[in-house]
């Protein structure tokens, strides 16, 4: 079964580089035919790690070609997914598999109910990955990725072909509650990052700031139904925050670089959960305020 990769970006690019190299079958799918001809000049993906670069020359294809997709890794960002995979539609069969990639809430939701055929299988994901160039990614950091179907403790055979290409995974029912624990360890971080202009590090001189943010992201994981990953949620920021003082959090690097966020399925999500369920939590209110606002004064999307 061939794997269908969408998005020759970070992470697209780091699952279907290692996919390729274990000797299965993968084909990339690319936003268009200048893309697509930039891919082919040259030469393939190149992956980079532990400072050493390789060439896969993976084959590519934009969403308009012919022929029939089963397996499709959607690794787009979250306010993408739904049209990159409606894409597709015309080319899934009626047992294909999506499997979501997408950080946060709310994009799952979209393609499953764009396509309500597809079994969509979410995947929550700890690895790190940037691109340096065009069709040149870093490997940047070890991690996990958890996929599941919400309810579903069976996992899928292919989860074979996971391993055998070297990629650390967990098959889990428990998915959304993994969505949801990095969901709110991206909303006590991030914006933060982003109104202090600091480093996850930094955040160490803002620890009432934090431990506000975590309390009221706790209330709204219980009352989501979301216990276990509202556990021990502050220690757990506190534990991240450490573990990467050194860096700049994705939503810090997409705002530097004048590059979209995800902010509608991280923190708005958040907000717009906690509006549903009438808890009020004026703190995540008014975080999601200031950084709309800043994007807004730096032109780019709220959405
Ligand atoms: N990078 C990381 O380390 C991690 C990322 N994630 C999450 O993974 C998701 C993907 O992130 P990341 O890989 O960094 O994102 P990138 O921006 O690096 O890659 C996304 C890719 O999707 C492509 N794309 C978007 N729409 C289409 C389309 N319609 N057809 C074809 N290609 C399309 C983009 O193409 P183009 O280049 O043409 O714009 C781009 O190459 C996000 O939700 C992110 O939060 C989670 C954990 C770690
Ligand atoms: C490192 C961490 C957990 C900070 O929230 C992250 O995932 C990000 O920067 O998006």
């Amino acid at each position: 079964m061939t794997w269908h990769v969408l998005g020759a970006g970070s992470l697209g690019s780091l699952w279907a580089a290692r996919l390729f190299r274990a000797g299965l079958p993968v084909r990339l799918i690319l936003r268009s035919t200048e893309r697509l001809a930039a891919y082919r000049a040259a030469g393939g993906l190149s992956l980079v790690e532990n400072g050493q670069s390789h060439l896969y020359p993976i084959p590519a294809e934009t969403a308009d070609t012919s022929g029939p997709v089963q397996r499709l890794l959607l690794a787009c960002k979250a306010y993408d997914a739904e049209e990159a995979a409606a894409s597709l539609a015309p080319r899934l069969g009626p047992n294909a598999e999506i499997i979501l990639l997408q950080n946060g809430l709310g994009s799952q939701d979209a393609v499953a109910t764009r396509l309500p055929r597809a079994r969509c299988i979410l995947a929550s994901s700890t690895e790190g990955a940037f691109r340096e160039d065009a069709f040149r990614v870093v490997f940047a950091g070890q991690g996990h990725t958890w996929l599941g179907i919400p309810g579903q403790t069976q996992a899928p055979g292919w989860l074979a072909e996971l391993t055998q290409a070297g990629i650390s995974h967990d098959w889990t029912a428990d998915i959304l509650g993994k969505l949801w624990r990095k969901l709110a360890l991206n909303c006590a971080i991030n914006p933060l990052t982003v109104m202090h202009n600091c480093r996850n590090g930094d955040l160490r001189d803002w620890p009432h700031e934090v431990a506000a943010l975590c309390e009221e992201l706790t209330r709204l994981l219980l009352s989501c139904a979301q216990k276990d990953a509202a556990d021990g949620l502050l220690t757990d920021v506190q534990r991240v925050i450490e573990a990467t003082a050194a860096n700049y959090s994705s939503m810090y690097q997409d705002v530097a670089r004048g590059q979209r966020t995800e902010i509608a399925y991280l923190l708005g999500y958040a907000c717009a959960a906690a509006r549903q369920q009438q808890l009020n939590v004026p703190r995540l209110d008014a975080l999601h305020a200031q950084l709309l606002a800043h994007l807004a004064a730096r032109g780019l999307p709220l959405v």
